[in-house]
């Protein structure tokens, strides 16, 4: 059950922005007791993290949040016990990252809304990464942060290894942000495993993805060594 206090500024959005924060994974790789998005970052569940740097930026979107069906009730404890007032809309997530994300997108109406979508698990996101998305989605369709590969590449064909040139080589990260009618025609598709992020479904359907730069230190918390780099980090 979604706590209705807050649930109040989606129904009612001020701006035609929004922010799909995708939660809704069990994060295998990090091995913890409870799903990595929960784990304390300085003290609070890294989600919240997430949350905080979506509300403070100038764009102020409606905020989905999408997590597991069977989270929602640790979720609004942990809001209780943690003060956590951010509005929010709560979604349940599906089987992969793609159909969580699709259950997000649904609950947006508005075919000219702007929609950022977030790896809850990138609770290391700057304001201004966040607002930089908003207006390049706005002006050209759509904004992918990424980073330049800062190792040389190399990749393996016909059991041989040969070097890239890396300064064509991007990293991609999230917030990936589209016009909504973009993502929602790409939504439409059946899903396949070579859909590893939001550009690479909305590619499929013949739409050129603009790239925008992110940072290093924007990390996914994947391991669980992550946690300590991000603690490093936030102290900086
Ligand atoms: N069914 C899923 C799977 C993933 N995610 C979200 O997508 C983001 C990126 O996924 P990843 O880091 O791979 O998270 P997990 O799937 O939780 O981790 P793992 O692959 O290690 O199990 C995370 O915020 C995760 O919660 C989601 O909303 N729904
Ligand atoms: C969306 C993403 O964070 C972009 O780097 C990444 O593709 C998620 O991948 P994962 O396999 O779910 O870790």
């Amino acid at each position: 059950m979604s706590d209705p206090n807050l649930t109040s500024q989606i129904q009612n959005p001020k701006s035609k922005h929004y922010a799909i924060i995708v939660a809704g994974g069990s994060g295998t790789r990090m091995r913890s007791s409870v799903p990595k998005q929960y784990l304390l970052l300085n003290g609070i569940p890294l989600l919240m993290h997430t949350i905080n740097a979506f509300n403070a930026c100038a764009t102020k979107p409606g905020i989905i949040l999408v997590l597991h069906p069977e989270s929602h009730d640790y979720w609004n404890q942990l809001c209780k016990e943690h003060n956590f007032t951010v509005p929010h809309q709560l979604v349940s997530g599906g089987e992969t990252r793609f159909h969580s994300v699709r259950n997000g997108i649904n609950m947006i109406e508005d075919d000219d809304a702007i929609v950022a979508i977030h790896d809850a698990v990138r609770p290391l996101v700057t304001c201004a990464i966040i607002d930089e998305s908003y207006e390049c989605a706005e002006k050209y369709g759509n904004a992918i942060v990424a980073v330049k590969s800062r190792d040389s590449v190399r990749q393996i064909r016909d059991n041989r290894s040969q070097s890239l040139n890396r300064d064509n080589i991007y990293l991609i990260q999230t917030p990936q942000t589209f016009q909504a009618a973009q993502l929602k025609n790409a939504y439409k598709q059946v899903y396949q495993e070579s859909f590893t992020d939001d550009a690479s479904v909305v590619e499929q359907t013949g739409v050129n993805i603009n790239l925008i730069g992110g940072s290093h230190q924007n990390i996914k918390i994947t391991f669980p060594e992550d946690i300590a780099i991000a603690e490093f980090l936030l102290k900086q």
